[in-house]
């Protein structure tokens, strides 16, 4: 495997001179956001950056023996060589979108190489392009979100490469966070779904749900894709109301996450109560296999399930994994819980 070279994005590149008082984070977003807007500081940054490479939306990973996953960022120069040696060239480097800058300062890039040889890619690599459904769940949390955030953006320039009212090409601007074009100059900037995901309880008890898709024995707060024209709490109540056939009060915001999951979303994690009078659940069955209350301690146990996707015999109740927000929504629930009965 190819060394990566600890190279420093200099903020100096940056011509506009920052304030002093900035701190090292608000220096970082000013910096990117000079990058979004000016595209010779950004070529010039992408000289120096790391590249997380994809291959047909695949990342590059490395396994370690643990049973987890590391991305491998690259450095330009290695994957210049390397495009060279697979009979490509510099000029695919161009195609590198723009994702965030490290703590350390590094700008970071992805490029999906999908048109060459996997093969002789990994090879030459040391590493394997591993499908982000597989992976996301055991890659270190601070690297999944970063890949799932390159993911969405490699996706939406394969799948806007025309514009939909002229039919004409569409171009990105060099950190790829726009396309401009189509014949009447319109700018295209990524899109994503609002979907909420909310934890119904009814004071002691929450209800959680599983659809066909999850692997045995998991069950998940209930979500659902906003429609145009709700404000967050009608669609958490929507929702609740048609997959469950339960009316909730005192709906309240939790935390949000992005979730690259069929497609780019940003979940927005919420509680919410029923009245324990009132709290028969009525199953749509298109919508869901099962629905039901979970007690304080069956929660509490799942929470302690470890080994989500590997163990050979499954536990009573399978949570979703900690890099979800419904996992953390359930959390929330179970701590209040806890705190609630020390109170009483
Ligand atoms: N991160 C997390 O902890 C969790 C994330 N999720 C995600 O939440 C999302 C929504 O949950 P569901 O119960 O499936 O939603 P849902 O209850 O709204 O049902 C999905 C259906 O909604 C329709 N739909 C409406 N607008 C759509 C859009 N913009 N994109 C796609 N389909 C749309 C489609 O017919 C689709 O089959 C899923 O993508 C799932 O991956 C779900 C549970 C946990
Ligand atoms: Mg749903």
């Amino acid at each position: 495997m190819m060394m990566v070279h600890p190279v420093k994005f200099l903020l100096s590149a940056a011509k506009r001179p920052l304030t002093r008082c900035c701190s090292a984070f608000v220096s970082r977003i000013r910096s990117l956001n000079r990058l979004k807007e000016d595209d010779d500081v950004c070529a010039e940054a992408l000289q120096h950056a790391q590249i997380f490479l994809f291959h047909r939306l695949s990342p590059l990973l490395q396994s370690s023996e643990r049973g987890t996953f590391r991305a491998v960022p690259l450095m330009y120069s290695d994957i210049r060589a390397i495009l060279e040696r697979l009979g490509s060239d510099e000029a695919k480097l161009k195609e590198s979108v723009l994702i965030g800058c490290s703590e350390q300062n590094q700008v970071q890039f992805c490029l999906d190489v999908g048109e060459l040889d996997q093969v002789a890619l990994e090879e030459a690599l040391d590493g394997t392009f591993v499908d982000l459904k597989k992976g996301f769940f055991v890659l270190r949390r601070s690297e999944a979100p970063l890949l799932a955030k390159a993911q969405a953006l490699l996706r939406w320039h394969l799948t806007t490469g025309f514009c939909s009212a002229t039919g004409r090409p569409t171009c990105p601007n060099q950190a790829g966070s726009q396309r401009v074009g189509g014949g009447g100059g319109t700018i295209y900037y990524p899109q994503m779904s609002p979907v909420v995901i909310v934890l119904v309880s009814d004071g002691k008890r929450c209800l959680l749900g599983r659809q066909p898709s999850f692997p045995p024995g998991m069950y998940s707060a209930l979500a659902g894709f906003c429609e145009l024209g709700e404000s967050l709490e009608e669609t958490v109540s929507r929702e609740v109301a048609e997959e469950v056939g339960l009316e909730v009060h005192n709906i309240s915001y939790s935390s949000s996450q992005h979730w690259p999951f069929p497609r780019s979303s940003l979940m927005l994690g919420c509680h919410a109560l029923v009245s324990p009078a009132h709290s028969q659940v009525n199953v749509d069955h298109t919508e869901l296999e099962d629905a039901r209350w979970f007690t304080f301690h069956e929660i509490t146990s799942a929470l302690q399930v470890k080994g989500l996707w590997s163990r050979g015999h499954a536990p009573p109740l399978w949570l979703p994994p900690k890099h979800a927000i419904a996992n953390r929504l359930i959390t929330e629930w179970a701590e209040l819980q806890r705190c609630s009965q020390k109170a009483d």
